[in-house]
């Protein structure tokens, strides 16, 4: 058990994209995620029309919930007395309302886990960017710094391993030996995977790095080299502009006439079942399956996997540990090794232009 030390912090935050809770929410929701990003009208109507299959509420907000309720159990079972806040880029409670709360309460110095493992600016500087303009003007807000990106920690690759194996596991006996692991993630403009990490190219190359971690201890259980590619959902902005691909359902076409047997669809870059997972996988790609009449199954997010809420008491000690001067092991799999504790200077530039950020080399 590592010592349970947090000093320098006096918080956890937790934060988030956000989502609708109920219909009225749904136009707002979607003009505070776009605003200025020039999306175009038919997406978003199309993007609303997504959540209200779903009555016009988000998943995200419930799952995030769950697991703030399960990270204060796990650091209350490890013994640490630390404060967990949440807060969202997109909706409420937002970002802004939980730092003036934190400073209300008198929380000096926080650390931030982004429910967002890997580097762009979309799943990692926009964050940042949010918590400057979050604190910006706050007087008394507290010092914010982001914990390292989780993509590649045992405490979220495990949760992911095991649930392709159960996925596997729930295909008919006949196909399962011939199924394909699709690795599924957000599609980027591939502007934006240009300019992710210090050199650019991050947000595939770790993606591509877990893909073949958990391909490897997925056979490694299995006896099976299953084949697999990493692809891509969710695909919005501009037709014009180009975006990582191939889509998901482009993906079960090419499968199928190929003579695929099977395929499981793993969401690895997501960390819970929200609307990406539950309409671009569960409702639209497995209907696009079903048409085609290829076994597809959907393997399970890390969600409150118990491995994956150690993970953040782990990296939360861990950060605390660096603060603190002294020495450290940081866990991690496959071939990238633990990344950095501040973002490195001009890390995940915006393609549309440099905004201030927190938790960044300066
Ligand atoms: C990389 C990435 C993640 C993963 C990292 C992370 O988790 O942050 C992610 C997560 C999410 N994206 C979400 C929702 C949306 N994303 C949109 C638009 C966009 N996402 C982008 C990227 C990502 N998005 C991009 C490049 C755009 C284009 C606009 C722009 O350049 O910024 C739009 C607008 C409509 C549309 O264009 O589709 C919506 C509604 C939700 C909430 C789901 C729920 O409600 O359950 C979540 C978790
Ligand atoms: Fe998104």
């Amino acid at each position: 058990m590592p010592n349970p030390d947090v000093t320098p912090y006096d918080a956890l935050l937790l934060v988030s994209f956000g989502g609708p809770e109920g219909p009225d929410d749904v136009v707002p929701f979607l003009e505070n995620v776009t605003r200025g990003r020039g999306i175009p009208r038919e997406r978003l109507e199309e993007v609303g029309k997504h959540y209200s299959i779903f009555g016009g509420r988000s998943p995200i907000n419930d799952l995030n919930r769950d697991l703030l309720a399960s990270l204060r159990a796990d650091l209350a079972e490890a013994g640490i007395d630390l404060p967990v806040y949440w807060g969202n880029r997109n909706w409420d409670p937002y970002l802004r309302d939980t730092l003036a709360q934190m400073a209300a309460d008198g929380v000096t110095r926080a650390a931030c886990f982004m429910t967002s493992a890997y580097s762009s600016w979309s799943s990692c500087r926009q964050y940042r960017e949010n918590l400057y303009d979050a604190v910006e003007g706050q007087p008394g807000a507290p010092v914010l710094d982001k914990l390292r990106h989780y993509f590649n920690h045992p405490g979220f690759v495990g949760p992911v391993v095991d649930a392709t194996l159960a996925a596997l596991a729930d295909l008919p006996d006949d196909v399962r030996r011939g199924a394909h692991l699709a690795f599924v993630t957000h599609s980027v403009p591939t502007a934006m995977n240009d300019t992710s990490g210090p050199d650019g190219g991050a947000y595939v190359e770790q993606h591509l790095s877990v893909s073949t971690e958990v391909a490897r201890q997925v056979g490694e259980e299995t006896g099976i080299e299953h084949p697999w590619e990493l692809v891509y959902c969710s695909r919005s902005g501009s037709p014009h502009a180009p975006w990582l691909e191939p889509d998901v359902n482009d993906h079960l076409e090419a499968l199928h006439g190929a003579g695929a047997q099977a395929v499981v669809m793993v969401p690895l870059g997501f960390v819970s079942d929200h609307m990406e997972v539950v309409y671009d996988l569960d409702t639209e790609a497995q209907a696009t399956a079903e048409r085609l009449g290829l076994p597809a199954r959907r393997a399970a997010t890390a969600g409150t996997d118990p491995r994956f809420v150690a993970m953040v008491r782990d990296l939360l000690l861990e950060r605390a540990t660096v603060e603190r001067g002294e020495d450290v092991v940081r866990a991690s799999v496959g071939s990238l090794g633990a990344l950095w504790d501040r973002c490195p200077v001009g890390c995940c530039a915006n393609p549309k232009g440099e905004r201030p950020a927190l938790c960044g080399e300066q």
